[in-house]
């Protein structure tokens, strides 16, 4: 039996008898404006924004609102398992924290705060090579907490092998590689505010601190930070791979291999046939092609054709315990949270985070519960029914 998350509603609702609230809402979809009153306005806005017009931000929200869960009386419930297998390691509830980089433009302890609060729930810490903290902090501050570690694909070879061993030498234990992103989307709040984080080096913690990297530059990153972001920047945009380069992955990572950003249905295929170990369903929070489909809607498809083969798991949008029960139902076997913990970030460090994962948790404990269902294995389609 693992932890029961839902607990943290009883907890709260007795502080609350004696005067107390908690730190911030516990509503999952109004984070974003609590944490817009504590944020600076470039930094919120990069945070909080999309590709675009905001179409397919939008569309992931809609996506969850079109399904409804159907609940099942008399199940006997009230006692839940949330846990499950991810990859061989057993989570105590189906929820990863996404890789996010640049966390220190929200708060100075950045990737430490998060990385400690996922480590204190047990949860995954996808750390982001776009990190603000290096490797090596991360992994300390991660504690014994599981951590898996997210690429963008360094087109230098030994950068990349250089970062990959740093990487599993400080305990992680999943590669995430990140497809979706070889150049940021179009994003009209951030050329308004012209505001652009890793110019300023928020985010090159990871190749700052990487001796191979160093080599490639003609004088240290403190001397002429500049240059060492554009030249970080320019290993790291721009595509020249395909499907025939995933093999140098699996030559520098012998743990299980995950890509990330996937949404039609044939590229889930291809990642079967190369032998990848998952994939995450995901447009990046809406973040990159303005008007692509939403994420929860290309998830059924893509289950039904490769979710016995690989391990499915789906990000973009989720925000409540419902969301998560109907990415689960339909054909997730975990998901990953992205803005929702850096809100927390914003609004109270490793505590902010803590108290927005515990109520997301509490959330899908209930939700669970309450709709009948015992445990998280469980669920598919006949779970959820579509609304008008
Ligand atoms: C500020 C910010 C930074 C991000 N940085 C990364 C990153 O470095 N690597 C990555 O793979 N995804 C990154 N993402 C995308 C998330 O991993 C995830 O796909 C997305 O946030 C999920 O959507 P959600 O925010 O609606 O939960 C970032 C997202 C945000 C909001
Ligand atoms: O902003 C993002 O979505 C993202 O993935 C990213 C990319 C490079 C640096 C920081 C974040």
């Amino acid at each position: 039996m693992s932890e029961r998350f839902g607990h943290y509603q009883s907890e709260i609702y007795l502080q609350g008898y004696g005067g107390a609230t908690p730190m911030f809402t516990t509503d999952g979809a109004r984070l974003e404006e609590a944490a817009e009153r504590v944020l600076d306005p470039g930094p919120f806005a990069y945070v909080a924004g999309g590709a675009g017009t905001g179409a397919t931000m939008r569309a992931n929200r809609e996506a969850f609102d079109r399904w409804r869960i159907v609940p099942r009386m008399l199940t006997d419930s009230t006692e839940r398992d949330l846990s499950t297998t991810v990859l061989g390691e057993t989570l105590p509830a189906p929820v990863l924290f996404a890789p996010v980089g640049v966390q220190s433009i929200v708060h100075s302890e950045a990737e430490r705060a998060s990385a400690r609060a996922a480590a204190g729930l047990g949860l995954p810490f996808v750390m982001s090579t776009a990190s603000s903290t290096s490797i090596e902090d991360v992994a300390e501050a991660s504690g014994k907490g599981p951590r898996w570690f997210q690429l963008y694909w360094p087109n230098d070879p030994e950068v990349c092998g250089s970062i990959l061993a740093r990487a599993r030498a400080a305990g992680f234990s999943v590669l995430v590689v990140t497809l979706d992103t070889w150049s940021l989307g179009w994003r009209p709040c951030d050329l308004d505010n012209g505001y652009l984080p890793f110019l300023k080096a928020e985010g090159t913690a990871v190749p700052f601190s990487d001796p191979v990297f160093c080599s490639r530059l003609d004088a240290p990153p403190e001397e002429n930070e500049a240059m060492a972001v554009l030249r970080w920047i320019s290993m790291i945009t721009g595509t020249d791979r395909d499907w025939s380069a995933l093999p140098f992955l699996r030559e520098h990572w012998d743990g299980p291999i995950v890509l990330k950003g996937i949404q039609h249905v044939d590229d889930a295929r291809r990642a079967a046939e190369a032998g990848v170990d998952g994939i995450v369903v995901s447009n990046h929070g809406g973040r990159q092609v303005d008007g692509a489909a939403a994420s929860l809607d290309m998830l059924p498809q893509i289950a039904a054709a490769v979710g016995d083969r690989l391990e499915v798991l789906f990000d973009s949008g989720v925000r409540t315990g419902s969301d998560v029960v109907k990415a689960l139902a339909l054909g997730a076997k975990a998901v990953l949270v992205g803005r929702p913990y850096v809100y927390g970030l914003a609004l109270g460090g490793e505590q902010g985070v803590r108290h927005v994962m515990r109520s997301l948790l509490a959330d899908l404990d209930l939700t669970l519960g309450l709709s009948g269902h015992r445990g998280v294995s469980a669920l598919g389609p006949e779970a959820l029914v579509r609304g008008q």
